[in-house]
């Protein structure tokens, strides 16, 4: 079952801010130690909630303070009755204050503390208290080997603050990383928890903020913002004398041969989300089909762009580039849209064409690459981009002067003077072709009812992903459709049409 977030808090923080944090929290007069018994007790409260039957564990401790909490969680479990180890990686003469008091504190009421070595047994569930947001660089040894082992173990696993070896800005697994069935994040939420690998690694996410001063919260900026339904942009009500042309004239362009229904869903999607009217233009070939499929949509099939000089004047948001391909016919129409100084969205072949220099970008843009296309964009691997989602999508967004979504879990939003918006919604089931054109069309309606470009795009990626998470529930084999009246239930449901 997917986990739920949404009652997580808003802000998404770097590491750097997290210890800026911690300094700020201390030094407002919650001592370190105190700070580190809350996060073990949370810790503790949590493991016997998820395991109500355990009673046996071993903790795997590094040598800072993510250690320290470790052998608080030791403490608690050794006082309760359970069976317990701590096994040691890294010299514990390395450990420093607040974890070196934590450790004392374990060693003086019995519990057995020793190195690991590899090879050494592991038993009950294991506490990951290894390496949190201190770790920079990729992890080292005997880190890796022990991480590794915790994943071989195929035990229960309890990751403190971060499953070790997860960077906590991107989510990169920086070498190795532990694969977590609980996380208990502590202070503020990191970024990388959300993107990249950090959903997979993670698990369950809980959070606890350790009774921080909300005061002291907010002195620290945070890096990006998870998009809930508290912050979510909606669309206004309409008047019961509205018409259809105060809710836009979208156009759809795209569709070449074999690549017909990626424009068609875009445009059907368009008029699911409300704009107040869509053409699309796409190969004469696929024109009939459209029809059949979706009369409402006004559909004209084009061989060159010659005669579509009056129709994009009448536009008012342009969706290029589902089915767009790359050869003469999509060039033509990308070139044509580049003329226009309307709202749009460029997608799928609009960016690979894009990306090779055939076109440029207007003003007033979104771009709505997955990583694949993002690579293309930026020049560089698509490994690149999702190790470091955050920074890919910051970089499309400064490079083309547009507002970028990157796709995939952990959908990012960013926009040139630097604003970050995540979208943890979602479901694995939207693995499959099409989804995208949908996101694409819908995006380009909300921009038709008037909405700014980030807005529609942070609206959009929600409610396509919520879509998802309904569709999904019926496992493998979804069809990009199934989410076009779920997208269409769901506006409803946040953003009625009627007060
Ligand atoms: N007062 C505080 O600062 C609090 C800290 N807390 C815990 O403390 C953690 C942060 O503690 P620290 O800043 O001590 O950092 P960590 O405990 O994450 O780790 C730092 C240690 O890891 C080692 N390390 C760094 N990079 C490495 C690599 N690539 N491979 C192997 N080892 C590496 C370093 O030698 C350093 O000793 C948080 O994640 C959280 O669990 C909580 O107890 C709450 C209070
Ligand atoms: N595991 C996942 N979790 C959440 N969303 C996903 C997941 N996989 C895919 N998606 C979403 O599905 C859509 C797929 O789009 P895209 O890759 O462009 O497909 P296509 O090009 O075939 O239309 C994106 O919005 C993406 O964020
Ligand atoms: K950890």
């Amino acid at each position: 079952m997917l986990q739920t977030t949404a009652d997580l808090p808003l802000a998404l923080y770097t590491a750097a801010q997290i210890r800026e944090l911690d300094t700020r929290l201390i030094a407002a007069g919650i001592p370190g130690f105190e700070l580190m018994h809350r996060a073990g007790s949370t810790a503790w409260r949590h493991l016997q909630k998820r395991w109500p039957e355990a009673a046996q564990m071993t903790v795997l401790a590094g040598r800072g303070n993510n250690a320290g909490d470790g052998f608080l969680i030791a403490a608690l479990a050794w006082r309760a009755g359970w069976q317990v180890r701590v096994l040691t990686v890294g010299e514990p003469y390395m450990l420093q204050s607040d974890a070196a008091l934590a450790h004392d504190d374990a060693a003086s009421i019995g519990v057995p503390i020793e190195p690991w070595r590899p090879g050494a047994p592991l038993q009950g569930i294991l506490v990951d208290a290894l390496l949190g947001t201190g770790l920079s660089g990729d992890v080292f040894s005997p880190y890796a080997e022990a991480i590794q082992a915790i994943n071989d173990s195929g035990l229960p696993v309890l990751a403190v603050d971060l499953p070790s070896g997860l960077c906590a800005n991107t989510g990169r697994v920086l070498g190795k990383a532990v694969c977590a069935d609980l996380t208990v994040t502590f202070i503020g939420l990191k970024l990388g928890l959300f993107t990249g690998e950090g959903p997979t690694r993670a698990g369950e996410l809980i959070f606890d903020d350790l009774q921080a001063d909300s005061a002291v919260m907010g002195q620290i900026a945070f890096d990006a913002v998870r998009l809930t339904l508290k912050n979510l942009p909606l669309l206004a009500p309409r008047s019961r004398t509205a018409h259809k042309s105060q809710f836009g004239r979208l156009l759809i362009i795209g569709g070449d041969f074999g690549t017909g229904g990626a424009a068609l869903m875009a445009a059907q999607a368009g008029l699911r989300t409300g704009a107040g009217m869509v053409t699309l233009i796409t190969r004469p070939e696929h024109v009939a089909a459209a029809l059949m499929r979706q009369p409402e949509i006004m559909c004209m099939g084009v061989e060159s762009t010659f005669e579509l000089d009056s129709l994009k004047d009448s536009a008012s948001v342009l969706v290029v580039g589902p089915g767009l391909g790359l050869r003469s016919w999509g060039r033509s129409l990308l070139t044509l849209a580049n003329q226009c100084r309307i709202p749009q969205v460029w997608d799928a072949d609009a960016l690979n064409l894009l990306a090779n220099g055939a076109v440029t970008l207007p003003p007033d843009c979104l771009i709505t690459p997955h990583p694949g296309e993002a690579a293309r964009l930026l020049g560089c691997s698509i490994d690149d981009v999702q190790n470091d989602r955050p920074g890919a999508v910051h970089a499309l967004a400064a490079r083309y002067s547009c507002v970028a979504l990157l796709k995939g879990a952990g959908t990012l939003i960013a926009a040139p003077d630097g604003r970050l918006v995540l979208c943890d919604r979602g479901h694995p089931a939207m693995a499959s072709a099409g989804l995208g054109d949908v996101l694409a069309g819908v995006t380009g309606a909300l921009l038709a009812q008037g909405m700014a470009v980030f807005d529609a795009a942070c609206l959009g990626a929600w409610l396509h992903a919520v879509a998802g998470e309904h569709a999904g529930v019926q496992g493998r084999g979804l069809a990009a459709c199934d989410l076009i009246p779920l997208i269409r239930q769901i506006l409803e449901e946040h953003s009625p049409c009627l007060r």
